[in-house]
Formats: structure tokens, C-alpha cells, sequence
């Protein structure tokens, strides 16, 4: 089967950090994949790279097969992938559903079939839907998302990115911020939406959280993909002793 997305030999460096070496990384459409590993392992980097948020020194991703280019977020948004970065990525002087839409405004014809005005209601419902889909508790639809607390800013961004990806998902810790009944919200969402064919990429520290949700396993250790584990086949002490380095590694 042929991966959404995949990256092969990716390399990025930092000054003389080396963030990335040869990195390599797949997901399939309705799958969800695990991204672990210790801190500074290059999870996060991989993920900027492989959402157009930032250019790799090397190597190429291919997206259904083909070899593509990313020079910016809206590249990879317009491929139908969506991101939740680790500081969420939200403009805090907007409210819930301006973040929801931005960029993507809903517009009501006017007069002779133009463009009229911004559908707010439309707007809203959209937004009120999505936040429900996920049960994210936000009261105010119109206050400031910068006045939210961070799991309810956790929940907007999340959803946002879950009502618009049509192929990949990158979740960078979506639970970090979040209280019980949430995460298990988003855990939940995490497989409805792999359900729907998406493939999800999730990233976190929280082993039961990756053994609850995840089809497969990518461990990275220094700046590069260690081991790849059937979720079925794996053990938690077998995770964290390959994110320690402690695993032969795979070939490249
Ligand atoms: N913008 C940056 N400037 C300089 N160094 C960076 C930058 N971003 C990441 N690095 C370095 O690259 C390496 C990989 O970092 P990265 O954030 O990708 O790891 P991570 O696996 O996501 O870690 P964590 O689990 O702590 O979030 C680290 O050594 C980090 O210090």
C-alpha cells in the first residue's frame, strides 16, 4: 500500500545542531501513527517540516507517491493537511470561530451572485458543531481566544484542524493541556477521524495514550526514526528502551 505521506532521509540542522539525520517516516490513509520519543529527538522538527512550516537541508517527502515540495503551511493545507502545534497556533485577539475560519471565511452571495457579506451565522454553526464533535467546552464563542484557558485553546485548535483535514492530521501532544474527560475526547477523535480515512500522526509523551490510540509506532532517537512497531506486537517496556537508543537500528 502506498503511504499518504512519507519522508525519506530528511536531515535538518540547527547551527550545528543536528535536529534531523536521515530521518524517515510513514503514514498511511486511516491509520493512526504514533510519533515518540525522548525530549530533542526531532519529533516536533519533522513535524514542522512535513506541515510547510519549515524547509528541510535534505532529503524528499511524497505525498500519495508523488514527490512533492512544501515551501509554506498553506501548501500542505491545500493538500488536506492539518497541523496542531505544540503553542497551538491560534491568533489570540480572535475569537473561537474567527480562528476556526481564518483564511477560510464563509461569504454570502450578494447582490448579482458577488460576494456579499461574511456568513457569520454559518460561521458559528460550523464552529458549534465542531467544538461539539470533540466536546470542547467553549462557553464564549465570541471572547478572545488569548482570555481561554490552555486546555479549552487546546480544544479550539484541535478541532479546527480536525473539521479540516481531508488526508493527514498532526497532532504535536493535543492532550499536554488537557484535563480527563478532554483528552479522552480527543483520544476518541483521534480514531473517529483515522475512521474517516485520514491518516493521524500522534505525537506524545503519554505511553498509555500511544498504546490506547496507535495502529503502528515510530520511535525516533537522535534526530532519526529508530524503530517502527505494530501497536499489536509491542509491549510499552519495548517503547521506552528503544527510545533510549537501546534497539538496533533500522535500516534507512
Ligand atoms: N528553532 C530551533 N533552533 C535551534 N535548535 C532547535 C530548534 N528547534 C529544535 N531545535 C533542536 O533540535 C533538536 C530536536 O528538537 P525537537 O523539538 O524537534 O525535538 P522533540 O522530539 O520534538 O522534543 P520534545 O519532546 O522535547 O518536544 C533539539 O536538540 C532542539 O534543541
Amino acid at each position: 500500500m502506498t503511504a499518504v505521506l512519507e519522508a525519506r532521509g530528511i536531515t535538518k540542522h540547527y547551527g550545528h545542531v543536528e535536529a534531523l539525520t536521515d530521518a524517515n517516516f510513514d503514514v498511511q490513509a486511516g491509520e493512526v501513527v504514533a510519533l515518540i520519543g525522548d525530549n530533542g529527538a526531532g519529533k516536533s522538527t519533522l513535524v514542522r517540516i512535513l506541515s510547510g512550516a519549515e524547509s528541510a537541508d535534505g532529503g524528499e517527502v511524497l505525498f500519495d507517491g508523488k514527490k512533492i515540495t512544501l515551501t509554506s503551511p498553506t501548501d500542505a493545507r491545500e493538500l488536506g493537511m492539518e497541523t496542531v502545534f505544540q503553542d497551538l497556533a491560534l491568533a489570540p485577539h480572535l475569537s473561537p470561530v474567527q480562528n476556526m475560519y481564518l483564511g477560510r471565511e464563509v461569504m454570502r452571495k450578494g447582490l448579482l451572485g458577488m460576494l456579499g457579506f461574511m456568513d457569520n451565522k454559518a460561521m458559528r454553526d460550523g464552529s458549534r458543531s465542531a467544538f461539539d464533535r470533540l466536546g470542547a467546552t467553549v462557553r464564549d464563542l465570541n471572547g478572545t481566544v488569548g482570555g481561554m484557558s490552555g486546555g479549552q485553546r487546546q480544544g479550539i485548535a484541535v478541532a479546527r484542524a480536525a473539521a479540516w483535514a481531508q488526508k493527514v492530521i498532526f497532532l504535536d501532544e493535543p492532550t499536554a493541556a488537557l484535563g480527563v474527560v478532554q483528552t479522552q475526547n480527543v483520544l476518541d477523535l483521534v480514531r473517529r477521524v483515522s475512521g474517516e480515512g485520514i491518516g493521524v500522526v500522534f505525537i506524545s509523551h503519554s505511553m498509555p495514550h500511544v498504546m490506547e490510540v496507535a495502529d503502528r509506532i515510530q520511535v525516533m532517537w537522535r534526530g532519526r526514526r529508530v524503530a517502527t512497531y505494530n501497536k499489536a506486537d509491542t509491549s510499552m517496556e519495548q517503547l521506552v528502551s528503544a527510545m533510549t537508543g537501546a534497539v538496533a537500528q533500522e535500516a534507512s
